[in-house]
């Protein structure tokens, strides 16, 4: 049936959508520019409450498998892409790209220019959206920017992996492909719910992963002090909101960008190598430079198209973070040396009285 786009500024976009319900969905709509690695994004718990536009106009093309889900489910509110094909041929699928988002019940509306909807992000920058199978006048687009993370959060500690290092990994809605790549280089993992985050010490692990996670980090204010004190207490990587939530807690301030980065080809600076590589993004938010003046984090990376900051350091503490994401999927894994970083740094305090 016919299905109507509206964004906050006014426009209207006509597409077919294909969701069971008459109600509208609201979110906020960004977009996704890899050609592949729709299914990792649907799972991403980064993408909580997103109305995602897919660049690529062919989605669908290689269908569904059972071990590329980043998450349990999809997690996007819905997608909004040119042509949509049940006609999936790969070895391994299971689904097609429509059969998976209706067995969850999340809409799809295609054949919406989505050249169009992006030129427009791109002017105006990422805002609320509403998917209506309606030409709905009244249509008031609102999204959700704030509490995705506890919607996300798991809710009990788990463990996996049966390694020496013990890796604390603090859920904000952490992405499978992050647990899998220190789990790969001999890692036990135990991960701890938001809610947890006092059970840490109790656990006595040898390091401290802050995940990635969907919204505005500043919604996590009241846990700022609990953060700073773990990631001074431990040696620490911070993953995209993982990053963002360190250098907030130290003291720096986040902005949101226009319309983020989101995509599989994002080129990133090391200052400490002289490098430039390739890097899977998703994120709204970074780090503001001169917030970090009054802190001792020092910027690692940044990005090359707009030299926003990428990653930091902490001048005397074993501290280091990611705002892209070294674990990839989708995306190149170039970046993926920087668990090796963070393991040296492991290694290095293992045993070692803490810094506090
Ligand atoms: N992938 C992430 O962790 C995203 C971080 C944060 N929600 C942002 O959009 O900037």
């Amino acid at each position: 049936m016919k299905g109507y786009l509206h964004l906050e500024d006014g426009s209207v976009y006509t597409g077919e959508l294909e969701h069971g319900s008459t109600q509208d969905i609201n979110g906020e709509i960004v977009f996704f520019t890899g050609m592949t690695g729709y299914q990792e994004v649907l799972t991403d718990p980064s993408y909580k409450n997103q109305i995602v536009v897919f660049t690529y106009p062919l989605i669908g093309n290689y269908g569904i498998n059972i071990t590329d889900d980043e998450s349990k489910q999809p997690q996007v509110k819905a997608v909004v892409i040119y042509e949509c094909t049940s006609a999936y041929s790969h070895y391994e699928a299971q689904y097609s790209f429509k059969e998976y988002l209706q067995k969850w019940n999340i809409p799809i509306i295609h054949h919406i220019d989505t050249r169009a909807v992006v030129k427009k992000i791109r002017s105006h920058g990422s805002m609320a959206a509403t998917i209506s199978p309606t030409l709905n006048q009244e249509a008031k687009p609102c999204a959700i920017y704030e509490d995705g993370v506890f919607e996300v959060t798991s809710s009990k500690l788990e463990s996996y992996g049966e390694g020496e290092k013990h890796i604390a990994l603090i859920d904000f809605g952490y992405k499978k492909s992050i647990l899998t790549a220190l789990v790969n280089r001999g890692c036990k993992v135990t991960t701890v719910p938001l809610k947890m985050m006092d059970k840490v010490a109790e656990l006595k692990p040898d390091g401290v992963l802050l995940s990635n996670g969907p919204g505005d980090p500043e919604q996590l204010s009241s846990y700022f002090s609990q953060i700073k004190e773990i990631v001074s207490t431990y040696p620490t990587i911070g993953i995209c909101l993982g990053h963002q939530l360190i250098a907030l807690s130290f003291g720096a301030k986040t902005k949101k960008l226009l319309f983020g980065h989101r995509g599989a080809n994002q080129p990133v600076y090391d200052l400490k190598t002289d490098k430039v590589f390739m890097t899977s993004q998703n994120h709204s938010y970074v780090v503001i430079g001169d917030s970090l003046k009054a802190t001792d984090l020092k910027t690692r990376f940044y990005h090359i198209n707009d030299d926003s900051i990428e990653g930091l350091a902490h001048s005397t503490l074993p501290i280091i973070t990611a705002q892209f994401h070294p674990e990839a999927h989708p995306g190149p894994s170039d970046s993926e040396w920087i668990f090796d970083e963070f393991l040296d740094l492991v290694a290095a305090t293992k045993g070692d009285i803490l810094y506090v």
